[in-house]
């Protein structure tokens, strides 16, 4: 399916409108490559992008899908879940070239920068392909050192609900996880679905690649491939309200459901590549 991109600024930062002749939109920030906006149909928009978000540069938005690498979280000397969100992407073009469909492809090399906080010379390509019903955002790296590199990555999606309640995750049932709320406390297989009645952030180290998404607002099924563990996070009230960028009650719509390679990083040889891709599929009727 055609697809087009044409420069829609956002909050006053350069943005791409992604388009296919069907009506599917999305839109793609170059400062972390960050998709902020999901609409499988005209109106029904499926990402959660905070009405607080802080849109300078040196902070994270709040939303949308943030390009986590290369280190999750505070697992590493860098800044939390690494620079790639808070830098500034090149918009190469549209090419089919990495996940077999036409996708708008942004870019990050390494700088004099980058190289203070990591030391690896890369090229970090990000691929976000749209289709009738889907969002396929892909994640490949390539290691231009002499030496091996380690990172670990996460697409960390944001997708919107209406309300928590009658929200369900489910694809997880059977796979035990790390409790983040603990200090990764190792918890067994809890045998139901996730429900989301308070601080919610939890690692399923080499986790099912799909889950499914129902609430209220229909049902968006998540399918990955190259990312190996599913982290799944809601701060719950009390976090939201005290963080600046979410805010009172703003934690009842959205659920982060993040393709992620986290407990085993990804380690590459020099030359070689890795690619890592998150699909979204909108089931809604
Ligand atoms: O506030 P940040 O840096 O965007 O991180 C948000 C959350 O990201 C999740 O991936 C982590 O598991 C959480 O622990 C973290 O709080």
């Amino acid at each position: 399916m055609p697809l087009t991109a044409q420069p829609l600024p956002h909050h006053g930062r350069d943005s791409l409108l992604l388009l296919t002749s069907d009506g599917a939109r999305a839109q793609v920030g170059l400062y972390g490559a960050q998709v902020t906006s999901w609409q499988p149909v005209p109106g029904r928009e499926r990402l959660y992008l905070s009405p607080n978000a802080t849109w300078t540069t040196g902070t994270a938005i709040r939303g949308g899908i943030p390009v986590v690498f290369p280190q999750f979280g505070g697992r590493g000397p860098l800044a939390k879940h690494g620079f790639a969100r808070l830098s500034d992407w090149r918009f190469l073009g549209i090419d089919a070239t990495a996940l077999g469909q036409p996708a708008a492809v942004l870019e990050l090399s390494d700088s004099a920068d980058t190289r203070r906080h990591w030391p690896t010379r890369f090229r970090a390509r990000l691929h976000v392909a749209l289709s009738a019903s889907a969002l396929r955002v892909g994640l490949e790296v390539r290691n231009e050192d002499t030496a091996a590199a380690t990172f670990t990555t996460a697409l960390h999606t944001y997708l919107r609900v209406d309300s928590l309640e009658g929200t369900v995750l489910e694809g997880l049932e059977r796979a035990p996880y790390l409790d983040s709320t603990r200090g990764d406390t190792p918890m067994p297989a809890q045998g139901e679905g996730i429900r989301f009645n308070t601080e919610t952030d939890r690692i399923y180290p080499d986790s099912p690649h799909e889950t499914v998404l129902h609430g209220r607002n229909g049902r968006v099924r998540v399918r990955m491939s190259g990312f190996k563990d599913t982290v799944v996070w809601n701060p719950g009230a009390s976090l939201a309200a005290s963080m600046a960028d979410l805010g009172p009650g703003e934690h009842e719509h959205f659920v982060c459901v993040e393709a992620a390679t986290v407990i085993e990083p990804v380690t590459l040889a020099s030359g070689e590549s890795w690619l890592g891709w998150q699909q979204l599929v909108d089931e809604s009727d």
